[in-house]
């Protein structure tokens, strides 16, 4: 009896719940679907599902530019709202990251540079911004061409080899061992050795669930007061494999931290503008090390497998660009960071890539701050979510003609009557934008021109070729395998 009263009740709760946010709510008139504009689960299902930027794809083409995704959220696709949302716009207050998707794990974990206090926010950059000035990028060059050279080397090995058989390889992995032992390397002072072992190390396997724990994280945050039970959820050896991780992160930083070098990274310059302004605590250079280690390498390593993937199925642009990068150099020893920054085939490949299948695929939201504010011209109550999602909007002929067509040349001589080049902001805009995106173009445009000058890549499987918005997401791509035929290009 009682269980019936009880369900009664949840139900007439659950219908004017629905009643209010179709009819009575501030966001009642922007358009979406019915039960998403109503109830908060259908976006945390497709989120679980891996499927999240696909419905949001097709609700910009059917709704247009602003979809309501919930009942309290709503998705941009239109250039404009990149401003209003993330740039700081004078005589207004800052659009916060949203909190439920950064909760902390326990409440005596410091605030990471990603994470949604302001104030910590703006110590952490302040400080990390040094790492990434033109001088410190200079200076850091020899590191990351050091380990491109070994990643070059290591394809090479098998097919210089008396047979001088082609080699198949997989990118999806061979790009995240670059990547990660760059950052290992420029972060914890160490590189991982993925390179060089074709091995996962541990650190860097245990980063390949961060999408997923991210993705939980943010859903179950969502139905507060289930947030408390998190930790409960969350499988056991999960959570202990995350401690292990942190408890090893904080070590490598500590170790770094505590050397007295001079070594050209991403530590040296922020530890010397410390020793002036304020030092970080351990605690706190643990949770940011770990951060921008995983930050830099895992959207650089999808950047490069998406790019990969698109030329190898796009045969008349890899043939363009193989020719651009081996009619610029008439040595290998002559690719370097400095060397290919300026080949304007290259650069318009890396852009269609990051435009097709950006890494940063839908926005963390913001929220609209106290008092409300305006986004795209219109009025929004506080504590409105808000996001541009890049994969979906780029997807929208609205903003790009031939949305879903890997074409380079768009951006050689862009149209504006055609392309919308202010939506394209793989990067992202304002206080918050990517701290190391001068690295990741150093690193993409190095790797591409080296691999093409000295390899003539293919697909393995001819019948290997489908759309990058294929893969699931759960807040990063769930990269599948890319793989590719490397015959030695007979170069030197
Ligand atoms: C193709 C590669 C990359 C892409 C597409 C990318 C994209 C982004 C985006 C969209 C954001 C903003 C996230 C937000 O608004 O919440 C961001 C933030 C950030 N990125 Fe990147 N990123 C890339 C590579 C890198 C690299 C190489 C580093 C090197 C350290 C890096 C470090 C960071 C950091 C530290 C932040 C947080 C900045 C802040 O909140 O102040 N990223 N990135």
């Amino acid at each position: 009896m009682i269980n019936c009263g009880l369900a009664i009740v949840i139900s007439i709760l659950l219908i004017l719940y629905f009643f209010h946010n179709v009819f009575v709510h501030p966001l009642r008139s922007y358009p979406g679907p019915l039960l998403w504009r109503s109830f908060r689960f259908p976006y945390v299902i497709s989120t679980q599902r891996g499927e999240l930027h696909n419905r949001l794809k097709d609700f910009h083409t059917k709704y247009g530019p602003v979809v309501r995704v919930a009942p309290n959220e709503l998705a941009y696709a239109d250039a404009a709202a990149w401003k209003d949302i993330y740039a700081n716009r004078p005589g207004h207050l800052p659009f916060q990251r949203n909190r439920t998707w950064f909760k902390k794990m326990r409440p005596d974990e410091p605030n990471s540079i990603v994470g949604f206090d302001e104030d910590d926010h703006a110590r952490y950059r302040r400080a990390f911004a040094n790492a990434f000035s033109e001088k410190s990028l200079r200076d850091q060059a020899p590191v990351i061409e050091s380990h491109v050279d070994e990643f070059i080397t290591q394809l090479k090995a098998p097919i210089s080899g008396p047979q001088g058989l082609d080699k198949t390889v997989d990118f999806a992995k061979w790009f995240n061992f670059l990547t990660f032992d760059i950052s290992g390397d420029l972060t914890f002072g160490e590189s991982f050795d993925c390179v060089k072992t074709g091995t996962e190390h541990f650190w860097v396997e245990i980063t390949q669930d961060f999408g997923k724990g991210l993705a939980l994280i943010a859903s179950v945050n969502q139905y507060y007061p289930l947030d408390k039970l998190l930790r409960y959820i969350i499988p056991k050896h999960i959570l202990q494999r995350s401690k292990d991780h942190r408890a090893m992160s904080s070590e490598k930083a500590q170790k770094r931290v505590a050397l007295d070098t001079d070594r050209p990274d991403w530590v040296t310059p922020t530890k010397k503008y410390n020793a002036q302004k304020g030092e970080f605590t351990d605690p706190e250079w643990g949770i940011n090390l770990l951060v921008i280690a995983f930050a830099a390498s895992e959207t650089t390593a999808s950047a490069l497998t998406a790019i990969i993937r698109e030329l190898v199925q796009n045969t008349g642009v890899l043939h363009r660009l193989t020719q651009e990068i081996r009619e610029a150099f008439e040595h290998e020893s002559d690719i370097a960071i400095a060397s290919t920054g300026n080949l304007a085939y290259l650069n318009a490949v890396i852009s269609e890539g990051l435009r097709l299948c950006p890494p940063a695929v839908i926005g963390i939201p913001r929220i609209v701050p106290a008092g409300g504010d305006t986004v795209c011209g219109k009025w929004l109550p506080e504590g409105t979510y808000v996001s541009y999602n890049q994969y979906p909007a780029n997807h929208q002929s609205y903003n790009f003609h031939h949305p879903n067509t890997f074409l380079p040349e768009r951006f050689i001589s862009p149209d504006p009557k055609t392309d919308n080049m202010a939506g394209f902001q793989p990067f992202s805009v304002g206080r918050h934008n990517c701290l190391g995106s001068k690295v990741a173009w150093n690193e993409m445009r190095l790797v591409l021109a080296r691999l093409l000058w000295s390899f003539d890549i293919s697909l393995k499987n001819e019948k290997d070729r489908w759309d990058w918005g294929e893969q699931k997401t759960y807040i990063l791509w769930d990269k599948k395998p890319l793989e590719v035929v490397l015959r030695n290009a007979g170069n030197s």
